[in-house]
């Protein structure tokens, strides 16, 4: 994503005089945000995905800056006559890859999400899960921009809802924003730089990453880097703290759904980084040191 996409005062409504579902909205999305919607039912989060994924137009207002974009819609179409790697080739091959490369890339990812033995069944007769899992690869499989899921957790398998989550934190440590709405509060919990909550037709900001509370599972990882290295652009994307308790050691603390993605930055780094220790932060419950007590041991 080479710039901003920019939501300028737009509104959407539905029919002539129907009543303004959005309106004077304004977002700018730059690369590599996680973006977090939510709201009451009903109150327009599809509708304002539609609006970011391109596939609505704004009644009013102006969109700009339109990246390449994929998009998991709330109801995947079903009834298409195509099996899971036929429908998933054509549109690798729709995002510009060769048959062989799009075949490939399809299977890698089905298998990724634990659906390789369903690849050839027709998409009329997969299981919701299944289903799902398809609606899913299809947009991952566009190594897209810009990436809007609307609820696309939502049937997924517990491994399959991890997978997304670390196919989540790849892509934005990648550089793609993403977008999404999801009923689950702990859904990537700690990692969005922002969560907006629409309400009266409007979007307010509730949250921005400094103010984020992380709910989720954390790890806390110490390395070694040379002396006076900053963390990898990537790497320092992931992580909600990071502290230098002596000089060329990092500890930083990060949701463990984004630890792989900390590591293979901080493995793949050139020089590369020594990773000293990796362990899961105690629970909430339990009394956790300040940084202050732990850097005087
Ligand atoms: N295609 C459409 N035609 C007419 N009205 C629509 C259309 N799509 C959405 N609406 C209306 O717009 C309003 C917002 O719907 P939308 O689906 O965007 O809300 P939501 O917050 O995503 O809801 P949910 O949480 O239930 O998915 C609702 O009143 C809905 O009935």
């Amino acid at each position: 994503m080479q710039r901003d996409l920019r939501l300028d005062n737009v509104g959407r409504r539905y029919g002539l005089r129907g009543p303004w579902v959005l309106r004077g909205v304004h977002l700018t999305v730059t690369p590599g945000d996680l973006i977090r919607v939510e709201g009451p039912n009903g109150t327009g989060k599809s509708t304002l995905l539609r609006l970011v994924a391109g596939i609505d137009t704004p009644t009013e207002g102006r969109i700009t800056g339109r990246p390449r974009t994929a998009y998991v819609p709330e109801r995947f179409p079903t009834a298409l006559p195509f099996t899971a790697l036929g429908y998933l080739t054509h549109l690798g091959k729709v995002h510009g890859l060769s048959r062989p490369a799009a075949a490939r890339a399809a299977l890698e990812w089905l298998d990724r999400f634990g659906a390789a033995a369903h690849a050839r069944t027709p998409m009329a007769q997969l299981s919701k899960g299944s289903s799902q899992k398809v609606a899913v690869v299809q947009a991952l499989l566009a190594e897209p921009e810009l990436l809007v899921l609307d609820e696309a957790w939502t049937g997924l398998d517990a491994a399959a809802r991890e997978e997304l989550e670390r196919a989540v934190a790849e892509r934005t440590a990648d550089g793609t924003a993403v977008v999404f709405v999801d009923h689950d509060p702990s859904r990537l919990a700690g990692a969005p730089d922002a969560t907006y909550t629409v309400r009266d037709a409007g979007l307010d900001l509730r949250a921005e990453r400094a103010a984020a509370q992380p709910v989720g599972p954390l790890m806390t990882v110490v390395v070694q880097g040379t002396r006076g290295a900053q963390l990898p652009a990537d790497a320092a994307r992931t992580v909600i703290s990071a502290e230098e308790p002596e000089p060329g050691t990092h500890r930083v603390t990060l949701p463990a759904s984004h630890s792989d993605v900390l590591l293979r930055a901080l493995l793949t780094a050139r020089p590369p980084w020594h990773v000293v220790s990796v362990s899961q932060d105690p629970p909430a419950t339990e009394p956790r040191p300040t940084p202050d007590t732990e850097s005087r041991r």
